[in-house]
Formats: C-alpha cells, sequence, structure tokens
C-alpha cells in the first residue's frame, strides 16, 4: 500500500466517525435490552471482583503452606469452593445472557433491514445487485457480535480491570508497578497498527464475499443457460478464482491475527519474567513473601492483557464496523413508506388515468418516455403498443409508482398519484408482468395472496376467467399442487394464466397487462382476451401487447415509439390511417397468418 493510501486509511480510520456512526445505529436496538446488558455489566463487575479475589485466595493459600499453617488452609479451602461455585455460576449466566442480548439485538436489525428493503423505492433497490442484497443477511450481520456483545462490554471491563489491578498492585510494590508501566505505550501502539491492517483486510474480504454470492446467485437462475451453452468450465474457473482470492484475504487476515496474538503474548511473558527477577529480589531482601509474590505473578497479566486485549478488541471491532457501515448505508436510503403496505379492498368505482406531458429517465441523461399525453376513461380497455424499448413497459412501472415521473403527472380519478399512499396506489392495480413470478407453495396459496379474504369459489371464477381451472383440476392436487420454486413445476403458458387469475381475483379496478398472453397458445389466448372484454364493465384494462390481432377490441390504442406517442385511436381508424400502426399491425397479420399456415398446413 502507497504512502498517501496509508495516510487517508489512517485518517479514516482515526477519525471515529464511523464508531460514532456504529453507536447511533446500533443505540435504539441496544437500549431494548438494557435490563440484559445492565445484569452482563454487573457480573463483569463480579467478574473483576473475583479475579482480585483468585489472585489473594493463590497468594494466601501459598504463604499458608510455606508456614504450615494447616488451620488456615482449612477454612482456606471453604473459601476456595465457595469462589469456585460462585464463579462457575457467574461464567454460566454470563454466557447465557451474553447469548440473549447479541441474538436479540441481530434479530431485531435483520427485521428492521428486511422491512426497510421492502418499503426502499425501486430506484434504490434496482442499483445493487441481488446477490450484494443477501450478503446484508448472510454475511454483515454475523460479522456484528464483537460490537454487540462482550465486546462492547469490553470497552468498559478492561480499563476497570486494569485500574483496579493497578490499584491493587500499586498498594503490594510500587516499583514492580511502575516499572511494568513501560509496556503500555507498545501494547496500545501494536493494536492501533493491526487493527488498521485487519481493517483494510475486512473491507476486501467483504467484497470478495458479496462477489462470490453474486455468483451463486447468477448460477443457479441461469443454470439452463450455462448448460445449453456449456459455460460450466467457465463458471466454475470464475467460482474458484473468487474462492482463491477470499482464501488469499483470509490468509493475510490469519497472519495479522497471528501475529498481533504473538505480540500480546509476547508482552505477557516479558511482565510475567520482570516481575519474576523483580520479585525474587524483593523476596530476597524480605520486602515481600511468596506468596504476595504469586498474587503479583497471576494479576500482572490483567495489568498486560486488558492493554493488548482492548486493542485486540478495536482491531476485532473493524471488521464488525465494516459489516455495520454497508448496513447502514442501505438503512439510510428513503423509505417510499413507513408501513408496510397490505392488502386494503380499493372500491369498486373506476378508475380514469390521464398522462399530463409525462417525462422519464432512468439515469437523469437519456429520456425514455417524452411529454405522453392521454386521456383513458374509466371502465376502458386501451391496448399500449409499439416496437420493442419503445417505453410501454416503463410506463407501466410509473402507472404503478415504483418510480417517479422527470416531469409531468399521472392522475388517477383526477388526482396526482403521489397523492396516494404506495399501499393505496398499488391496491388500485392488478399487474400481470411480463414474466410471471409465482412463489413456492401452492396454487392456492398463490392465489390467495392476491386477496386474503376471497373465497374458494371466487377463487376457481378467477381461474375459470384465466382459461386456466380445468388445466389445475387435472393436476394429482387440484388447487392444492405445489407448483414449486418460482413455479418450476408448471409450464410458461400456465403460469401466465395462474398469473392472470391472481390478478383477474385482485378485484382491483385497473387491471394492467405487460404482454401477458405472450406466452399462451391462441386458443387460450382468445379465450383470455374474451373474458376480459366481459369483464371491461368493472375496471380499465390496459394491455401492452405484441401481437396486434389480439387488440382489435380495444377502446382506445395507443401507438408509442421512442419514448413518445406517436399514434392514439381505435384500431378501425388506425389501420386505415398512414403510420406505424398500419404498418406493425400489416407485419403481424403476415406473421399470424403464416403461423396458421404453418399449423394447418
Ligand atoms: N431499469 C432500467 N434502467 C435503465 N434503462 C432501462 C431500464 N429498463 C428499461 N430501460 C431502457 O428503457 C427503454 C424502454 O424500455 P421498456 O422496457 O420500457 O421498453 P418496452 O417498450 O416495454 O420494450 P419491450 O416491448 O421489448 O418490452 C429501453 O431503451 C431500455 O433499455
Amino acid at each position: 500500500m502507497g504512502e498517501p493510501a496509508l495516510r487517508s486509511l489512517w485518517k479514516e480510520y482515526g477519525s471515529a466517525a464511523e464508531f460514532k456512526k456504529a453507536v447511533h445505529l446500533l443505540k435504539p436496538y441496544v437500549l431494548c435490552y438494557k435490563k440484559e446488558y445492565l445484569f452482563l455489566l454487573i457480573l463483569l463487575l463480579g467478574d473483576i471482583f473475583f479475579t482480585i479475589l483468585f489472585a489473594w485466595f493463590f497468594g494466601t493459600v501459598t504463604d499458608a503452606a510455606v508456614h504450615g499453617d494447616f488451620y488456615k488452609m482449612k477454612w482456606l479451602a471453604a473459601i476456595g469452593g465457595i469462589l469456585i461455585a460462585s464463579s462457575i455460576a457467574s461464567n454460566f449466566l454470563y454466557t447465557y445472557l451474553e447469548t440473549i442480548a447479541i441474538n436479540s439485538v441481530k434479530r431485531d436489525l435483520n427485521l428492521q433491514l428486511y422491512r426497510h428493503m421492502l418499503v426502499l423505492p425501486k430506484s434504490s433497490l434496482s442499483i445493487n445487485h441481488s446477490g450484494d442484497l443477501v450478503s446484508h443477511f448472510t454475511n454483515d450481520l454475523h460479522q456484528i457480535d464483537s460490537v454487540i456483545g462482550s465486546g462492547l462490554l469490553n470497552l468498559l471491563r478492561f480499563p476497570l480491570i486494569s485500574l483496579t489491578v493497578f490499584l491493587y498492585l500499586l498498594n503490594m510494590n510500587w516499583v514492580m508497578t511502575v516499572s511494568i508501566l513501560i509496556l503500555t505505550p507498545a501494547a496500545a501502539a501494536g493494536g492501533a497498527f493491526f487493527g488498521l491492517k485487519i481493517r483494510n483486510n475486512s473491507r476486501e474480504i467483504n467484497k470478495s464475499i458479496t462477489r462470490i454470492l453474486k455468483h451463486l446467485n447468477e448460477t443457479f437462475q441461469g443454470m439452463d443457460v450455462i448448460r445449453a451453452f456449456t459455460l460450466e468450465r467457465v463458471f466454475y474457473q470464475k467460482y474458484k478464482n473468487e474462492n482463491n482470492t477470499l482464501y488469499d484475504w483470509e490468509l493475510k487476515e490469519a497472519k495479522w491475527r497471528g501475529w498481533f496474538n504473538a505480540g500480546g503474548e509476547a508482552l505477557g511473558s516479558a511482565a510475567f519474567l520482570g516481575c519474576l527477577l523483580m520479585g525474587s529480589f524483593f523476596v530476597a531482601r524480605g520486602n515481600l513473601t511468596i506468596g504476595s509474590l504469586f498474587t503479583f505473578i497471576s494479576l500482572i497479566s490483567h495489568l498486560v492483557s486488558p492493554m493488548t486485549g482492548l486493542a485486540a478488541q478495536w482491531a476485532g471491532y473493524q471488521r464488525s464496523l465494516i459489516s455495520l457501515e454497508r448496513i447502514s448505508l442501505i438503512l439510510e436510503k428513503p423509505s417510499e413508506s413507513q408501513d408496510l403496505p397490505s392488502y386494503q379492498p380499493a372500491s369498486s368505482n373506476g378508475i380514469s388515468i390521464q398522462l399530463n406531458d409525462l417525462s422519464f429517465t432512468y439515469d437523469n441523461h437519456s429520456k425514455v418516455l417524452r411529454n405522453l399525453n392521454a386521456v383513458i376513461p374509466s371502465n376502458s380497455t386501451v391496448a399500449i403498443v409499439g416496437p420493442s424499448g419503445a417505453g410501454k413497459s416503463t410506463l407501466s412501472q410509473l402507472l404503478m409508482g415504483f418510480y417517479k415521473p422527470h416531469t409531468g403527472d399521472i392522475l388517477f380519478n383526477e388526482k396526482p398519484i403521489n397523492a396516494y399512499t404506495p399501499a393505496e396506489l398499488r391496491n388500485l392495480i392488478a399487474y400481470v408482468p411480463q414474466e410471471s413470478f409465482l412463489f413456492s407453495g401452492t396454487i392456492r396459496e398463490n392465489l390467495k395472496l392476491a386477496r386474503p379474504d376471497s373465497s374458494d369459489e371466487e377463487m376457481i371464477q378467477a381461474c375459470i376467467d384465466a382459461y386456466i381451472h380445468q388445466v389445475i383440476m387435472q393436476f394429482p392436487n387440484g388447487y392444492d399442487t405445489e407448483i414449486g420454486e418460482r413455479g418450476i413445476k408448471v409450464s410458461g403458458g400456465q403460469r401466465q394464466r395462474i398469473a392472470i387469475a391472481r390478478a383477474i381475483l385482485r378485484g382491483a379496478p385497473i387491471l394492467l397487462l405487460d404482454e401477458a398472453t405472450s406466452a399462451l397458445d391462441n386458443e387460450s389466448e382468445h379465450q383470455v382476451k374474451r373474458v376480459l372484454k366481459q369483464a371491461k364493465q368493472k375496471r380499465t384494462l390496459l394491455i401492452i401487447a405484441h401481437r396486434l390481432t389480439t387488440i382489435r377490441h380495444a377502446d382506445l390504442v395507443i401507438v408509442m415509439d421512442k419514448g413518445e406517442i406517436i399514434q392514439m385511436g381505435k384500431h378501425t381508424d388506425l389501420v386505415q390511417r398512414k403510420g406505424l400502426y398500419q404498418t406493425l399491425y400489416a407485419k403481424d397479420e403476415i406473421s399470424f397468418e403464416s403461423a396458421a399456415g404453418v399449423k394447418h398446413g
């Protein structure tokens, strides 16, 4: 590492800003368990008391043995028994309470992180890779033990035990005690140096773990492509390289920790040897008993090791701080609502939609939607068509409030959608995405997610309308058939029809279908469209479609190209007019007829 890089890292490390940030983040969670932490603190103070008492006991027993005072040894044995029993009870309680404190804080932080991610705007969430997001839960949350468990209490315990032992030893022999203090700067400097090294390493380790999780995510999601394109060797090699990188960083960290522990031991040994030599001198001169020397030696480690211990703790904090920094970056992002949205039955009144000079950009550079103006009356069927990349799906994302318009407005019943809460807005729309996503579980569970209070009759009717009921009834367990992860056990067309049934069951006043019939055969598509046409008295139907032959019945067709609305009207009018719609329709009809010809031929 270059000198300037080291200097800037040191500056960052020494600023304590991150430490303050960590305290700010963790404080509310830790305070929820203040009773447990208070009790732990009392046990820690008890531990200091036991440490001194054991050292005193050790020295007193030695002196009694040297003087052959068996009467004293008898009651010392009884005290020893009480001390050991109390120490065992205190250790057990400490371990138990620490586990409660650590796991409670971690559980609460975990839930808050998950909750926050659920209500983050799509624009904030989509800049992170899903592997990155998962790594906050699988890696970062497990790295914070050292700042919420003993590590936190040691910040108090180490200085306290050092001070108590120092005063006790000072009282016993001030020359030896003061002499040992010359080791303090070495312990502190060692801790600071290794902490800096470990901190830098932790950052790289976290990055490496995140890359591995990303790679795993993509491997399992893209397994079919990997197999079809024989990419197994390429993926294996990439995974191996990532793991080797992680191994190298972990090894580096182990080396630093190894050196650090060895350094701590060396300091401890130096203190022990120094005390033994000086102590022997004082014993020989009759200024110290052998028992007192033993007491001194057994306590000296508690004077030196808290110094190295505090430094080690500080070094250990670095890994936790890096993880906390990553978690707080997510928690700091503003959410789109305070409450978790949930299903609320929407009013059955129709919803009119108005686009007012609507423009949008994903990256603040190139506009994906430009000055869109349109009025969609309530309970009408509107088709949005146009070539690939025209901006149709982007418009649907804006209608659901996943992204905010750059300029202009969208009005539902003449009220800007910004005036609705995300939950209100999304309860107005039933959405069928381009790629239907089903959750693992049964078909019934997937359907009832859309409207938990729906009856079985309503669920079955939605499936009849989506032309999927007969198919479901042929499955061995009917509606209770498990459909596997992401609905992998049903065909693409079946998945799409279950997704349409789910949206119909939701009963929202707007039904938004984004290429939702692309995987259906002609017969299924015809049936679904027939039912949707019947249902239009009850809802506004927005259909984004590629196959224009299927949207002839729409009340309004909006033709988009390069982010603009270039034509608008009824199919019968548009098909007569020269323009993009006519061209697209002619092409579509040819391909439809030739497909039918191939089928029948
Ligand atoms: N999340 C995104 N971030 C950045 N650009 C995007 C994002 N999603 C889409 N785009 C860009 O916005 C433009 C419009 O895409 P959009 O998906 O809305 O088109 P579309 O008309 O629905 O196309 P298709 O019919 O192929 O689905 C494209 O140029 C695309 O590259």
